[in-house]
């Protein structure tokens, strides 16, 4: 097995005279991790996730995934589109049936049955008549039945109440420890995934703004504590945030007035990447350690 789950080179992906989705996409996902690809809305983010799961075929560079060309693994990958494509007509039971059937040998019925459960499914009730977050239930089902080797989710906790986020994202980070499973999440809520995975991609303007293990990007960021006078910003505001071409953001936030000075404090991992959406190019604003006198605001 390769330790490397996907990875792109100068990737690129144009839909005709309809726009250039991605370009020049380069990054390495880990096999056995759980990965975020964050990144606004139209980021790119389904289009990444399609490509990986060799629906689309790039039209520059090149992507392997499992170590091989994706549409050779789509065995291998389970792919969980944004709209959720399940037969309407059929019940809960029959889909999970109709998985076991399209999988002999490799179903994983008591996680499948489990996911299903949890959400207290009808196994009678008829896909049609389940509501989103119910329907996206019996998708990642479907998905975790297969044992996939890689799973590609796209907006997978869209729909879903915080009770069954916790419990799914419980279940696929189980299932990245205990089988090996490499899963890739996408979200257009900067941050939500970010809590849960160990390896994240920024997605923006069909560009990779920063990856990595989330550990080592929250290390290589700088904390500067800027002093100033207290002013009527918010206390939670970020006032100024640089990135550097090694992805090094120095950022300054107050922390609500201390004494009349501005307080500082370890930036959350979302607040890193929404400073990285806000100055992609810019240089960086001051050097580790360093102290500052913001001037002007800018809302986090
Ligand atoms: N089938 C298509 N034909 C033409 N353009 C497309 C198609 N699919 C996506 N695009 C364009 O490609 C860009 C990236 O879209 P994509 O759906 O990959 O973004 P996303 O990050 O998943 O967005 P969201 O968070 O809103 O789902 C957008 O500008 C979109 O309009």
């Amino acid at each position: 097995m390769t330790d490397t789950a996907i990875e792109a080179v100068a990737l690129g992906k144009s839909y005709g005279r309809r726009g250039q989705a991605l370009r020049a996409c380069s990054f390495r996902l880990p096999a056995g991790r759980v990965c975020a690809v964050v990144g606004p809305n139209g980021a790119g983010k389904s289009t990444l996730l399609a490509l990986a799961a060799g629906l689309l075929r790039p039209t520059e560079g090149s992507l392997t995934v499992l170590g091989t060309d994706p549409a050779s693994a789509r065995d291998r990958i389970a792919h969980v589109a944004q709209d959720k494509p399940l037969y309407p007509q059929l019940t809960v039971g029959d889909t999970l049936r109709l998985g076991a059937e399209l999988n002999p040998g490799r179903w994983d019925a008591r996680t499948a049955d489990r996911v299903v459960q949890e959400g207290g499914l009808d196994l009678g009730a008829r896909v049609r008549t389940l509501s989103g977050g119910q329907r996206t239930r019996v998708a990642l089902a479907l998905a975790l039945g297969k044992r996939p080797e890689l799973m590609l989710l796209d907006e997978p906790m869209a729909d879903l109440d915080p009770l069954a986020r916790h419990q799914l994202m419980g279940t696929l980070m189980a299932t990245a420890v205990e089988h090996g499973t490499t899963v890739v999440m996408s979200s257009h809520i900067i941050g939500e995934l970010a809590d849960a995975c160990d390896h994240l991609l920024l997605v923006s303007g069909g560009g990779i703004r920063l990856g990595g293990p989330i550990d080592d990007l929250v290390a290589a960021h700088t904390l500067v504590m800027g002093l100033g006078p207290a002013s009527d910003l918010a206390p939670h505001t970020v006032v100024e945030a640089r990135a550097t071409g090694r992805g090094t953001t120095a950022l300054i936030r107050r922390e609500g007035p201390v004494g009349g000075d501005w307080d500082a404090e370890e930036p959350s991992l979302e607040e890193l990447l929404l400073a990285h959406l806000r100055s992609p190019d810019a240089p960086p604003l001051l050097a580790p350690g360093t102290t500052a006198r913001p001037e002007r605001g800018v809302a986090a």
